[in-house]
């Protein structure tokens, strides 16, 4: 396996594609480590696996999962909160049990012991099976934002103003009231995944996506790092992939696979 790509024309495919992937590893292992990401990219996929355990086909009673992030300054029950997102989204709507869903500690007063637990609680449970990744326009994947190691693990990191402004849709249009700081898995954490699959939509993401494919990994673009996992499927929409230079060989490459 490779990075593989898969370049779709709407949601529907998007979520079938992420589901059935989703799927796949389930069937494989019930009790599989599910690693969650936020964002309005991966909801179709949230509410597909929803369909799918409504009609039966997957079940999380075993499942644990692990969020990719989480902002520090936030009230524990703020709307926006991520943890409250993922409960929203998907794990309050599925069979999950009780303490099986995690996230990254952003209000407990050692942040940094926090990261540190947070990391040792993943590898307790076994390492994550598969990962949900979104991408930020700023290229960063969780919230590793430019400029930070690409072997780094959970840790507090600094938002870029890239990042608050996006963020603000969600915070009544006001970058202030977006939090400053977070606590993100790292790309060291998200690298030790086994495998993951990437959702991006919308020209905002092409650039982003350009680099992540076609760039030289650097700490510029973060998600650059996903070059060296050997199990990264890429699922985007015809706007992400716009400036894809080798848009038309990646899709004759999934036909052929996909046949
Ligand atoms: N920390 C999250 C990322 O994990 C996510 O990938 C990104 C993209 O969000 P969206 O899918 O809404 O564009 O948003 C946030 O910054």
């Amino acid at each position: 396996m490779t990075m593989r790509i898969a370049i779709v024309n709407n949601e529907e495919e998007i979520a079938r594609l992420a589901a059935d992937r989703v799927c796949e590893v389930y069937r494989d292992k019930p009790n599989f480590v599910l690693g969650l990401a936020t964002g309005s990219s991966p909801i179709p996929l949230y509410d597909e696996l929803v369909r799918r355990y409504e009609a039966g086909e997957i079940s999380f009673a075993q499942v644990q999962s692990f969020n990719l992030d989480e902002y520090v300054g936030l009230p524990k029950d703020h709307f926006e909160g991520y943890a409250n997102f993922i409960r929203r989204h998907l794990v309050g709507r599925v069979d999950m049990a009780e303490g099986a869903a995690h996230g990254p500690d952003g209000w407990c007063e050692d942040l940094d012991e926090g990261a540190r637990l947070y990391d040792q609680a993943i590898k307790d449970a076994g390492g994550i099976d598969i990962q949900v990744l979104g991408i930020g326009s700023d290229g960063h994947i969780g919230f590793n934002e430019p400029g930070g190691s690409l072997s780094s693990r959970t840790h507090v990191g600094v938002l870029t103003e890239q990042t608050r402004r996006d963020n603000a849709r969600f915070f009544d249009g006001d970058i202030d009231q977006v939090p400053t700081h977070c606590v993100t898995q790292g790309i060291g954490t998200i690298m030790d995944s086994r495998a993951h699959v990437f959702i991006a939509t919308g020209k905002g993401k092409a650039q982003a996506v350009k680099e992540m494919i076609e760039g030289g990994v650097s700490q510029r673009w973060p998600a650059t790092a996903l070059q060296y996992h050997n199990d990264v499927l890429v699922i985007i929409d015809e706007d992400a992939a716009s400036l894809l230079e080798l848009k038309d060989f990646y899709k004759e490459v999934w036909a052929k696979e996909n046949a």
